[in-house]
């Protein structure tokens, strides 16, 4: 299991007066084989902290450590091992190809290992990574158009996982679903996790959703870290007058939210 360290973290974009510091001196750890929610209103960088994760953005300055290797590092060995933090995205129509089925959506997943597959492998392999995320494997052939939204993103999430990584980024995953469905969704991710030992950083501005699938919670505004603890510490005793905002703008949060059977 691996570790995820964000340590003095700064994102700029723009330059002189237009500069915006999207993230801010940022620490974070998250913790081996645990997931940890990253909350905070819109524009609050919490996207910007995954997107410079995987390599998206660059930072201004700090480190981000996998297991000690800082993978913002122009170094080999930095390109290695950033293969090994896979990120989803929120919407799942966008991030899967039209003209493509799905099983070839998820075996271009296949080639972030650095292995070669041959055709036969690369079958055996979508098939079983449609089975892990409980689509039907016979369906490999088939469109991303003709599955439900929530299909979909099971399938973006099947091809981050071809990848074979210790650290899964999961940013607003749920929130393009319908609600109906975001249980399912949130319950396959606490399966994978569990069987595929999977470090997890799991952004959401729905803190219901947070508490459903976090260990542990960072809370940002502006930038910055404004509260770190404990999911129920966080959660349910916020120590920061914002986190404490946050909680009253979302009264679900009085109650513990019942996915289980969703
Ligand atoms: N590519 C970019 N170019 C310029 N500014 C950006 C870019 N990406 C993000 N920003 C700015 O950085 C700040 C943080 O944005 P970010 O998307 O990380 O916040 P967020 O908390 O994820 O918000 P949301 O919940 O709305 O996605 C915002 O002020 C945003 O406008």
């Amino acid at each position: 299991m691996s570790e995820l360290r964000f340590e003095a973290v700064t994102v700029r974009f723009g330059s002189g007066r237009t500069a915006n510091t999207a993230v801010d001196a940022v620490d974070l750890t998250v913790r081996p084989g645990t997931t940890h929610g990253l909350v905070g209103e819109s524009g609050s960088g919490k996207s910007t902290v995954a997107r410079v994760a995987v390599g998206l953005t660059r930072p201004a300055s700090g480190r981000i450590l996998l297991d000690g290797v800082d993978i913002t590092s122009k170094d080999p060995a930095a390109k290695l091992a950033r293969r090994r933090v896979q990120m989803v995205f929120q919407d799942p129509l966008s991030a899967l190809d039209p003209r493509m089925s799905v099983g070839s959506s998820i075996a271009e997943g296949l080639l972030a290992t650095g292995r070669r597959h041959t055709a036969a492998q690369r079958t055996d392999r979508v098939r079983e990574l449609l089975d892990l995320v409980h689509i039907d494997p016979q369906r490999a052939d088939d469109g991303p158009a003709s599955f439900s939204g929530g299909q979909r993103q099971r399938i973006t999430i099947a091809r981050a996982l071809a990848a074979e990584p210790e650290v899964l980024i999961a940013d607003e995953i749920t929130s393009a679903l319908d609600v109906s469905v975001q249980g399912v969704v949130l319950n396959l991710l606490r399966e994978l996790q569990q069987r595929l030992d999977l470090t997890m950083l799991f952004i959401s501005h729905n803190l219901a959703v947070v508490r459903y699938v976090s260990d542990e919670v960072t809370v940002m505004r502006s930038g910055r870290v404004v509260e770190h603890g404990s999911t129920e510490a966080v959660l349910t005793d916020p120590s920061d007058p914002y986190t404490r905002e946050l909680l009253r703008a979302v009264p679900v949060m009085g109650r513990p939210l019942d996915l289980e059977d969703a």
